[in-house]
């Protein structure tokens, strides 16, 4: 671990119990974010992202829970287990109880920022009410102090006339004003991590650009620790200092995003980068990725991504990839889970044909429509 990781999260599952099955949105995912910087969380939609970041907050509600794994913030295990002689795990005694995670955690030491702010606004109090209400729960600070910090937080993320909107109702700011309202209510508790779940998605790009640069300053005057959650690369290139490329539930790729960029190593993540514009491409370059992701109850076996790579091989389809270091230098820390990089047979296994969108590579070789032919019906009576 480095000596600057506030937050360390290893080995983490968390899964959701339906009627349909057992949901495994989390299956083992580790990372971790240092002192200061900007750690991007980056994949499709329904890839486990937010599940993840709602789990660091323990904010996982039934039918979900968190079955194994450890998340521990600067000296305090937010989730541990023990194993017992039988194997099953039981939570460590000196995991931080529910109210300690309320009183402790949540707020002040680790904020979060949703997508939709009239989800976290309640929308028959002003704006100001709820800063100052919030300010006063959470800071040492009552009355007209909670107020001026209010203001004064206000005007930090960029709201013109911060005294006469202070007593606006949320639905009479714009929706990047209204970003900028979460963004200051988080920021006025002082966090010293701030999870932001794709809180630009809704904007428009212009006003998005605006955020980021605001969350860029923030973090450097603050040196506050962000973890940031998008499905845009363009969103990572700008901000982040390193990433973590989800898929189905997993980690793929991590590490700085230079190296995730030029030195793409999973074919995921180039998927990715192929399916977002980049100010070094124009548009008819972009790639849509081909297929949906698989369900996350009944995940492929062996690399989880088999079923849309276009590298994949007969062996990707058995082979459960492991995480492997792929750094060029001893301190870059660059991580992927693809078996090109594990040496476990990939190059000695034939390609996997994979026909246009649908996926046949389950079906019997010559059962592929592409290979059934005249000589195969001859036999049939
Ligand atoms: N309450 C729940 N009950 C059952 N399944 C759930 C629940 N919440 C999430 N899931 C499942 O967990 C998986 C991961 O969901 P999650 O919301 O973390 O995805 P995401 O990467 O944040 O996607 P998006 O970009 O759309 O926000 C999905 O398969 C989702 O259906
Ligand atoms: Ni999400």
């Amino acid at each position: 671990m480095n000596q600057n990781t506030i937050l360390s999260v290893d080995g983490l599952r968390t899964h959701f119990y339906t009627e349909q099955g057992v949901v495994r949105a989390v299956d083992d995912i580790s990372f971790d974010v240092r002192q200061g910087e900007i750690v991007g969380i980056v994949g499709e939609s329904g890839a486990g992202k937010s599940v993840a970041t709602t789990s660091i907050l323990r904010l996982i509600e039934e039918p979900g829970e968190i079955v194994a794994g450890e998340i521990t913030y600067q000296d305090t295990t937010i989730v541990g287990f023990d194993e017992r002689s039988d194997g099953t795990l039981v939570p460590k005694d000196e995991m931080l109880t529910n109210r300690q995670m309320r009183s402790q955690v949540r707020g002040n030491e680790i904020a979060i920022i949703f997508q939709d702010p009239m989800e976290s606004l309640n929308p028959v109090y002003t704006v100001g009410n709820q800063l100052q209400e919030f300010i006063e729960l959470n800071r040492d600070l009552s009355g007209s102090a909670a107020k001026k910090e209010g203001i004064d937080v206000l005007r930090e993320v960029g709201i013109p006339e911060p005294e006469a909107r202070f007593g606006d109702y949320p639905h009479e700011f714009s929706g990047g004003m209204r970003q900028r309202v979460l963004i200051a209510m988080a920021l006025a508790c002082r966090p010293n991590l701030i999870i932001a779940d794709e809180p630009t998605t809704a904007l428009d790009v212009t006003v998005e650009g605006q955020i980021l640069n605001l969350v860029s300053d923030l973090q450097e005057e603050y040196g506050t620790s962000f973890i940031w959650v998008t499905h845009d690369m363009g969103v990572v290139a700008e901000i982040c200092d390193r990433v973590n490329v989800m898929y189905l539930g997993k980690i793929v790729e991590q590490g700085p995003v230079d190296e995730i960029f030029y030195d793409t190593k999973h074919p995921y993540t180039k998927a990715l980068l192929e399916s977002v514009p980049r100010p070094d491409r124009t548009v008819d370059e972009l790639n849509p990725i081909v297929g949906t992701m698989p369900s996350a109850i009944d995940p492929p076996r062996g690399c989880r991504f088999h079923t849309r790579c276009p590298d994949a091989r007969e062996a990707c389809r058995e082979v459960d990839p492991q995480f492997v270091d792929v750094s060029e230098t001893p301190d870059t820390e660059h991580r992927t889970a693809c078996i090109k990089y594990d040496d476990v047979g990939y190059w000695d296994s034939v390609p996997l044909e994979h026909a246009s969108e649908q996926d046949t590579s389950y079906i019997d070789e010559d059962q592929r429509p592409e290979n059934r032919d005249l000589e195969q019906t001859e036999g049939e009576p």
